[in-house]
């Protein structure tokens, strides 16, 4: 099922935007007199089928990174789950100069796409979760995200998602974020070693994969770029923040451009030990919204 890669532009007086029905992917936003966008996108996004789209606001759905259930990671493909890289309905009606509505249903995936969080206990003969998925984006001044997931079946299932967005900063190596001082984390780049932040700022001096106990406001400080971006969120028991510190095999042209210096990402959460699970007929929404102060 596809309807190739149809690119939508979300522009009014307050902000522009940018959103892909592949993905429902928002590529790019920038509020109004701002001189560089805020949400990221590289030198060269590569549509293509079964890629997962770099940069932007990628929905990692229904699980994250290679999939996680009782206490281990399961070594599931694609990275960051097939939300990603399905292409979603969009609602054309509501479709407008600053709102973008789509959805995704567990009846429109592939074969292999579910069962997902399997595991020894479940086994292959897992009952395959229902679902339906929505997504809306609103993009004025602010850019608000949500990711509301419906369990449709009759039987419970446990997802992790996260809304994995790309900032723009000046120079990753002197932007602070604040907000996550004394907070529990995880750090991915030591097989998740449990760790306290102590500064009161994360800095990115080096490579930065973290995932945080936190349901807290960011505040993203580039003096580079003359801003500040508040990052508020809801529904979302964790915050991942994650620069690469170095060239990433995913960007076309990384070691040309050195674009890994050029964002930071922090993601809306709930994923690990914090997937979240829906009884028959219950939903969960999780939403991230971004504005410049
Ligand atoms: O899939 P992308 O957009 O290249 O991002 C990958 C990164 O996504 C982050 O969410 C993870 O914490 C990192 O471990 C991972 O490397």
């Amino acid at each position: 099922m596809s309807n190739g890669f149809a690119l939508r532009n979300l522009n009014n007086r307050l902000g522009s935007a940018a959103v892909s029905d592949y993905g429902a992917h928002v590529l790019r936003w920038r509020p109004a007199g701002e001189a560089e966008d805020v949400v990221w996108s590289p030198s060269s996004v590569i549509l293509a089928s079964n890629k997962a789209i770099v940069g932007g606001v990628p929905i990692v759905f229904p699980w994250f990174g290679p999939g996680f259930a009782n206490g281990h990671g399961l070594g599931k493909k694609p990275n960051h789950g097939f939300g990603r890289i399905r292409t979603w309905q969009l609602d054309a009606e509501s479709f407008s100069h600053d709102y973008a509505h789509y959805t995704l249903d567990s009846a429109d995936l592939e074969p292999g796409d579910v069962p997902w969080l399997e595991s020894a206990e479940e086994g292959a003969d897992a009952p395959t979760p229902q679902f339906h998925a929505d997504y809306e984006v609103r993009a004025t001044d602010t850019l608000t995200v949500t990711l509301t997931v419906a369990n449709t079946g009759a039987t419970a299932f446990s997802y992790e998602a996260a809304l994995h967005t790309y900032f723009h900063v000046s120079d990753v190596a002197q932007v602070r974020l604040a907000g996550l001082g004394g907070a529990h984390y995880a750090d991915a780049t030591d097989g998740f070693k449990p760790c306290v932040q102590s500064d009161p700022e994360v800095s990115f001096t080096g490579p930065v994969d973290r995932v945080y106990e936190s349901d807290g406001v960011l505040e993203l400080h580039d003096a580079g770029l003359n801003r500040t971006v508040r990052i508020a969120k809801s529904g979302s028991a964790q915050t991942v923040v994650w620069n690469p510190g170095k060239p990433y095999g995913t960007l076309v042209n990384d070691k040309v451009a050195g674009e890994w210096r050029e964002f930071v990402c922090a993601e809306a959460a709930n994923c690990r030990e914090y997937a979240v699970t829906l009884a028959p007929g219950e939903s969960h929404a999780l939403s991230q919204s971004i504005a410049v102060l």
